[in-house]
């Protein structure tokens, strides 16, 4: 591909679908499966209830025709008891929630709607089949599906899981990370500044932005705007991650190694370019098992980036069938005057179904970007936006 040649930000979104690496499932511990994506279907392995339950503190009882007021107690159950009995027509058994109710018992009644004289049950209830029973295999029969794949496991997937006597899951796995970041001009924040020099914010914030998405496998290499250190780098990098982030180096000056390297290693480049603001010098590749994004070192347009293209790498890469990013449509709150036929990601603030856009839109700057919860998303060719106009949004969170 022609390193000159732009894609659209609609072809580099799409281009990203297409191409990154799916994770490899594995079996993992049900709780270590959290907020993960099943890889396969789960069958329960058993009855849920495994047998007939009473829902009620109360009385279990065989009525029939001739038996509906008056019953003989004749046994007690609790929760637990390994008490596998039956009844005769107008027996009783006194009983409480979650215990076995005798095979052939056809009603529990809450104990608030009887009374009890001389072992004689009276009930002041209209009895009706299988009243307050849970009865066998309700909630699931054995082999039937429980979950299927592609469903996250969230608390209650794990608890259902747990139920059914479920101890570890088919899931696909996190990615690990690195981010290597380059740059010179680099200092490490707690030192003090040389003239020339800033401080070192996008893998902090990278790997914040990561740890929120649950993604805490990340290793940072940190590299000088040399060519062979940087290849090395980066054939590091590789052969170690599922997802290769790099920031900073890649535009076309004399000291951005990070696109020759790239293609020195044999990665397959999907785009390089993007007409988009921020992020126009926006690298992805792919090469062995590994997912590579190469960021523009501008913070705004690095995160930018990430939210817009690596989110929507990484749901897919966890197994996450619905990783294609959704927007809002809101109504705009103030004017923005657009210059150039880029498409632009705006650094916005959603209250309610209205967003507005903030101040200090350059690339190199986060302090309005601390404030924002959302992108909004003008396509390419559009030009000045207005007041009551309604835009699209990307909630980022
Ligand atoms: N002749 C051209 N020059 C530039 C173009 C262009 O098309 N033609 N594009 C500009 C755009 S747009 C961007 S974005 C940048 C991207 O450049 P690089 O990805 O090569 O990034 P650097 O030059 O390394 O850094 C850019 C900027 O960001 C600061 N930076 C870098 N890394 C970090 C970091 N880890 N933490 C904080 N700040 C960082 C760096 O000091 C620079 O100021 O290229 C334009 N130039
Ligand atoms: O593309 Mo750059 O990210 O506009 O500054």
């Amino acid at each position: 591909m022609d390193n000159n040649y732009m894609v659209s930000i609609t072809e580099a979104i799409e281009l990203v679908h297409t191409h990154t690496h799916v994770s490899a499932p594995t079996r993992k511990l049900l709780l270590n499966a959290l907020d993960l994506f099943l890889a396969k279907d789960v069958f329960s392995p058993i009855n849920m209830p495994p047998f007939n339950q009473s829902a009620m503190d109360g009385y279990a009882v065989l009525y029939d025709d001739n038996h509906q007021n008056n019953f003989i107690l004749v046994d007690e159950i609790k929760a637990g008891d390994n008490n596998n009995r039956t009844l005769q027509a107008g027996q009783a058994v006194r009983i409480f929630t979650g215990a076995p109710t005798p095979t052939n018992a056809n009603a529990v009644i809450m104990q608030e709607n009887t009374s009890v004289k001389n072992n004689i049950l009276l009930i002041d209830d209209v009895l009706t089949p299988n009243k307050n029973i849970r009865l066998t295999g309700e909630q699931i029969k054995q082999n039937e599906t429980a979950l299927r794949k592609g469903e996250k496991l969230n608390p209650a997937a794990i608890g259902f899981l747990a139920t059914l006597g479920i101890t570890t899951v088919d899931i696909y796995k996190k990615p690990t990370f690195t981010i290597v970041v380059t740059g010179n001009e680099l200092a490490e924040a707690g030192t003090s500044l040389e003239f020339g020099q800033i401080y070192e914010s996008n893998a902090i914030m990278l790997q914040a932005a990561l740890l929120k998405k649950g993604i805490d496998n990340i290793t940072i290499l940190k590299v000088k705007d040399n060519y062979n250190a940087t290849k090395d780098s980066l054939q590091k990098a590789i052969l170690q991650s599922d997802f290769v982030l790099i920031s900073g180096g890649i535009s076309v000056g004399d000291y951005d190694f990070v696109g020759k390297a790239l293609l020195e290693l044999n990665t397959q480049q999907h785009f390089y370019k993007i007409k988009q603001k921020p992020g126009k010098p926006l690298f992805y590749g792919t090469n062995g098992n590994a997912n590579i994004f190469a960021l523009p070192g501008n913070p705004a347009s690095a995160l930018t980036c990430y939210y817009i293209y690596i989110e929507t790498a990484l749901q897919k890469f966890i197994g996450n069938p619905n990783y294609k990013k959704q927007t809002v449509r809101l109504t705009l709150q103030n004017e923005y005057i657009k210059k150039g036929i880029r498409g632009e990601f705006l650094k916005a603030k959603v209250t309610g179904k209205e967003v507005e856009i903030l101040g200090s839109q350059s690339s190199a700057m986060l302090n309005t970007f601390a404030n924002a919860n959302a992108l909004i998303y003008l396509e390419e060719g559009v030009g000045t936006i207005s007041k009551n106009q309604i835009v699209t949004t990307y909630i980022i969170d």
